[in-house]
Formats: C-alpha cells, structure tokens, sequence
C-alpha cells in the first residue's frame, strides 16, 4: 500500500514524502483510491472473520466473551486506521500505507483470540496465514520481514503453547460449515491479493507497451525529416556507418552520392518558401521511391541530399543516378508548384576506400558536387573524373542556346 516514489510538481512541506509530498496531484489521487480500496477489502475480510467468530461461539467452540474482546480490538484498529487514511495522518508517516499497523492489528487480534479460544486454533491458524499473506505488498523491507517474522513466531509460539488442544471443529455438521467456510475465506483472501498484482502487472505491462510505442516514435522522429519524410543527417549518417562496417567485414563496395537541387535560392524567391518546400518534399519522396530498401535517403542539409548504397559499385551507382535525374526532370512540376518551374540537380559521387572515415567519402562526393556546379549544374561527376555534360545536354555555359537549355532552373526562375 505505499505508493512508489512520484515526480515534484509543487510539494506540501508538512509530509514527509508519498505522492501529495511530491506534489503530483493525479497520482496522489489514485494512490488514494487503491489505498482506500485495499483497506476496504481488509475491512470486509475482518467482518468475515468476525462472522466466522460469532458462528463458532454459537456452534459452542468459542467463547463469546472472547469473541467480544477480538471484536473490539479489530474494531478499534480499523477505526484507528480508517481515520489516519481520512485525516492525511498516515501521510505524514514513513509507512503512508499503514501496512504495518494493518499486518499488527490482524495479528495480535487473531493470535488473542488463538490464546482465549484454542478450540478455534486451526480456523485462527488459517486466517492468520491469509491476513499475513498481505505481506506481499510489504514496499518496505523492514514491513515485509517484520510481518513474516511476527507470523512465524506467533504460529510457532501457539502450536507450541497450545498444540495439544489445538484440533478441528469437525465433531459437528455446524463446525464442519464453519471449517469450510474458514478455508474458503482464506483461499478467497489470497486469491483477492493475486487478482490485486495481476491487475497492477497488466497495468504495468500496458504502461510499458505505451512507452516503448512512444519511444520508438521518438527515435524515429529523431532520425527523420519532418519536411520530405526521408532520414535526416543524423539517420543517414548512422546507415552510412553500419554500411561502412558491414563493408569492412565483407569487401563489398559502397557509394554515396550528394544530391544537390540547382539554384534552390532562386526556386524559393520566386515560388516563396512554401514552393520550395513542396520541391524538397517531392525531390525526396522520387529519390525514397527510386532506390533499393536497402539503400538510404537522407536531407543532408538544406537542398542536398545524401545517397548511400551498399553493394553498389560507382558504375551501377551512375546508372541509378542518371534514371533518378531524369526521373526528377519528369516530375509533374506545373501541377506541384508553377507552370514555369524546372527542377534539376548536380550530383557528386564517391566510392567507400577501405580504412578511411565516413567524412572522406563524404568529402570527395561533395568535391565532385562542386566541380559538377562549377561546370554548369545538372550532372553528375564521379569522383577525381572530369564533370562532363549531361547526355542530351549542353554544357551549361555554352553561349548558344536559350537559357532554359543552359540551364532550365536559372532560366526559368530568374
Ligand atoms: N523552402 C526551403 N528552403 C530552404 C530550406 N532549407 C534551405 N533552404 C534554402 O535553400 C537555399 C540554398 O541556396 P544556395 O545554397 O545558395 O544554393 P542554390 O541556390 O541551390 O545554388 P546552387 O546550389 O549553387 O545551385 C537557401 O536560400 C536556403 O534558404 C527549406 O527547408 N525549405
């Protein structure tokens, strides 16, 4: 019954500790409902065990003046209880739950009653063990052990003590009842108790199930790009780095290729930013749905994006870029964004060498994105070779030719 330690909202300096000391409202509350709730069941149970009582000493096994005296301990320590819970005493104290008190009071009133009514030892006996078996809910380890010890020494004690008038009050139809009806209010009370953690694992499972839900959302938030979908640098990178180990364990070959969208500035001075943005999303989403799953996309930067492709050589890997290049000067940009845009982009690719960092590869892919922009855009360059023309395309820079032809994007957005 003590509630596990709560995040501070606001704290009430007058308790000790508990949920309302560490200011979260919600818990508090209900930490209090199942507070409540378990006192009520043990309650219930003392009334049962009280009625089981007042039926032995009509059965004759028990004295009634010994019954009395349990009564009136029981009832006063419910009572006791009841008003800690209602007053916010027990919160003030290290033990919020009462667990101890409760375990105390079913103990010593069931051992009196064992002392003033050997007659009704076993019955005792039993509901002893069912009232000791809360001791499962014990938090505290000083509870836990004190409740257990306290039950093994007084079973001991007892049977010691009393073991020879102990017996069964199975002489009569009616002691007979009573004894079932005893075993059943016993296995009735640990059953409650297994139905009390079953429901707080299938909460915990379900708690759990969420957070690792979100959690996985989170992570792939963290690795994506919320504009086109496709990964973000951190997630690219990551994929560059396994498909860099895989390669150094198989020798396979590896490329990355830097996609860089030819004068994005002016697509976005002219179509606005949100223009811009609908070319980036699209440009992503034609590259995601261009390569192989095992490949990767990511938004290297603001309108460059980052290839890589595992088991990929430089010349399989030009072929792809040369379908993905024509691929984008086909997309639907008058329906995207203007009748008048044209999209194309300068590619630099790089081969992986065995042993070298990530950020080499990376590197010359960039050297090569650039020598394709300085030689006029719309290419793609392959590392250390010389950034020729686009089949079917004129250099750019070449002064015959309408600007579209030297180069569509400049041409059209200027
Ligand atoms: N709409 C939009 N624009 C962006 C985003 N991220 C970066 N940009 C813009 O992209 C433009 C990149 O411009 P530059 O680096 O000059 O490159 P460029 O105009 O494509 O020229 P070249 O690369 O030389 O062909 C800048 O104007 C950035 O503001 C984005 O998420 N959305």
């Amino acid at each position: 019954m003590t509630p596990p330690d709560s995040p501070a909202n606001t704290t009430d300096s007058r308790l000790l500790w508990g949920p309302e000391a560490a200011g979260d409202t919600d818990y508090a509350a209900r930490w209090r409902r199942r507070t409540w709730q378990l006192h009520g069941s043990v309650v219930l149970s003392h009334l049962y065990a009280l009625l089981l009582f007042v039926g032995h000493a009509w059965a004759g096994y028990a004295p009634w003046q010994a019954l009395g005296w349990y009564a009136l301990w029981i009832g006063a320590g419910m009572g006791f209880i009841t008003w800690a819970y209602a007053s916010g005493w027990s919160q003030t104290r290290r033990d919020p739950g009462m667990f101890l008190a409760h375990q105390l009071i079913a103990i010593s009133g069931t051992l009196g009653l064992w002392m003033a009514a050997p007659q009704v030892a076993f019955q005792a006996m039993v509901m002893l063990l069912a009232f000791s078996a809360d001791g499962f809910l014990a938090r505290r380890r000083t509870s836990f052990w004190m409740t257990w010890g306290c039950t093994l020494v007084a079973v001991a004690a007892i049977v010691y003590v009393l073991g020879p008038q102990m017996r069964m009050t199975t002489d009569t139809p009616a002691g007979q009842l009573l004894a079932v009806a005893v075993m059943v209010g016993g296995v009735f009370r640990c059953s409650l108790l297994v139905t009390y953690f079953r429901g707080m694992q299938y909460r915990l499972r379900g708690a759990h199930d969420q957070l690792a839900g979100a959690l996985a959302r989170i992570e792939s938030l963290a690795r994506s790009d919320e504009l086109t979908g496709v990964a973000n640098r951190r997630g690219v990178m990551e994929r560059l780095q396994q498909a860099q180990q895989a390669v150094e364990r198989q020798g396979t070959p590896l490329c990355v290729a830097l996609l860089d969208i030819d004068h994005f500035k002016q697509i976005n001075d002219r179509y606005g930013h949100d223009g811009g943005d609908t070319v980036l999303r699209a440009f992503g989403q034609l590259l995601a749905a261009q390569v192989r799953a095992i490949d990767c996309v990511g938004r290297y930067g603001g309108e460059e994006f980052l290839l890589v492709l595992p088991g990929t050589t430089p010349s399989q890997a030009q072929v792809l870029l040369e379908r993905v290049r024509q691929h984008i000067a086909e997309l639907p940009w008058a329906q995207l964004v203007h009748a008048d845009l044209q999209v194309h982009c300068t590619v630099g690719l790089s081969a992986y060498r065995l042993g070298e960092p990530t950020e080499a590869v990376i590197s010359r892919a960039d050297a090569a994105m650039y020598a394709g922009k300085a030689a006029g855009r719309n290419r793609i360059v392959l590392e250390d070779a010389p950034a020729l023309a686009p089949a079917g395309l004129p250099p750019a820079g070449v002064p015959e030719g309408t600007a579209a032809q030297r180069d569509p994007a400049s041409a059209k957005v200027e």
